[in-house]
């Protein structure tokens, strides 16, 4: 079974919490993750407890490949080795027998992604966000991923879709929640999923689509067009434009323009992280400091919301 490395030291399965089945209940389906569907369930954490808690369980479909198999062990391996605020906490497994289950902590929120485009001011209702929330969004995020750097850990597909919210109330953290690409890398090569079909080309940068070099400067690329997604309220980037043409205009030096409203020190922001040359891209702590100055700026804070016009819902 698979085994890995995380911050100078191995594991394997057995460093997993087993969770007896019979302590779970399974109440309602969340959503279709990656590999089958993720429900909304109760642990009972001791046999005589009277309270459950509310936990998010990731099924393995019984017919799945090994290659599957190994995938989500592997998932469950990575996941189970972070201890951080900002990144979705592993509760434990079920291996026992089939279907598999991977316990996670329950973030009610939803996706980011769905939160943004939920968000948007409407006529009737101007924004229930204001620039205050967006960029809290955005410095719980640049914290699990200072997490991960810190740890030498490349995650490989920051991107609002993977960040899940707790709640979309006030007081909402946001987490990095999801770590199929990253898994992919312990995948062995011949393995990975076909050509480009499968890379999330328009948040990768140029050394990574080109010539598959991954360093924890591609997280800092991925997590500029994070900021953008948070900035649009949810639009997908280089809207209307398909993955080789986004491919050569990166190349050529193009990059995403500022989202309507987009205070100035963010952009900044998004723009050093889309430096051409990896090493001139900051670091996750140098992302934070500017973020907290972003913060403190009363004409940054005092921005309103301004949906794109002109794009279609699909964006
Ligand atoms: C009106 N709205 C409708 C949507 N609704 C939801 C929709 C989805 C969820 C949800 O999936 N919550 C999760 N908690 N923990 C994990 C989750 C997913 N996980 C996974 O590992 C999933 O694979 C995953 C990972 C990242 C992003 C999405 C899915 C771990 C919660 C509320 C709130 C109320």
């Amino acid at each position: 079974n698979p085994n890995y490395e995380f911050a100078g030291e191995r594991y394997t399965l057995k460093d997993l919490r087993d969770v007896p089945r019979e302590h779970l209940r399974l109440t309602r389906a969340l959503g279709q993750g990656a590999f089958g569907e993720v429900y909304e369930g109760l642990y009972k954490m001791r046999p005589g407890d009277a309270v459950e808690m509310p936990v998010a369980v990731k099924t393995l479909p019984e017919l799945s490949t090994l290659q599957a198999e190994n995938d989500f062990m592997l998932e469950a391996l990575i996941m189970g080795k972070f201890n951080h605020p900002n990144i979705v906490h592993l509760i434990g497994v079920c291996f026992d027998k089939h279907p598999r289950y991977i316990v996670l902590e329950l973030l009610s929120g939803g996706d980011l992604k769905t939160f943004l485009r939920e968000s948007r001011p409407r006529n009737d209702r101007p924004s229930a966000l204001n620039m205050k929330d967006l960029l809290m969004c955005c410095v719980d995020v640049a914290k699990g991923c200072k997490y991960l750097e810190e740890n030498r850990f490349i995650h490989r597909d920051i991107a609002a879709r993977n960040c899940l919210l707790t709640a979309k109330t006030p007081g909402r953290i946001v987490k990095i929640a999801d770590f199929g690409m990253a898994r992919e890398v312990y995948m062995s090569d011949y393995y990975r999923k076909g050509g480009k079909a499968m890379l999330p080309i328009k948040w990768m940068p140029p050394e990574a689509f080109l010539d598959g070099i991954f360093t924890t400067k591609t997280d800092v690329w991925s997590y500029g067009v994070l900021l953008w997604e948070v900035m649009s309220l949810g639009y997908m980037p280089y809207t209307g434009c398909a993955n080789r043409n986004v491919m050569s205009l990166v190349v050529s030096g193009g990059r995403l323009e500022p989202p309507p409203n987009c205070p100035s020190l963010v952009y900044a922001i998004m723009t050093s992280c889309w430096h051409p040359e990896p090493p001139q891209r900051p670091d996750f702590a140098t992302i934070l400091e500017k973020l907290a100055g972003c913060l403190q700026d009363p004409e940054t804070l005092a921005t309103p919301l301004k949906p794109m016009i002109g794009l279609t819902e699909s964006d």
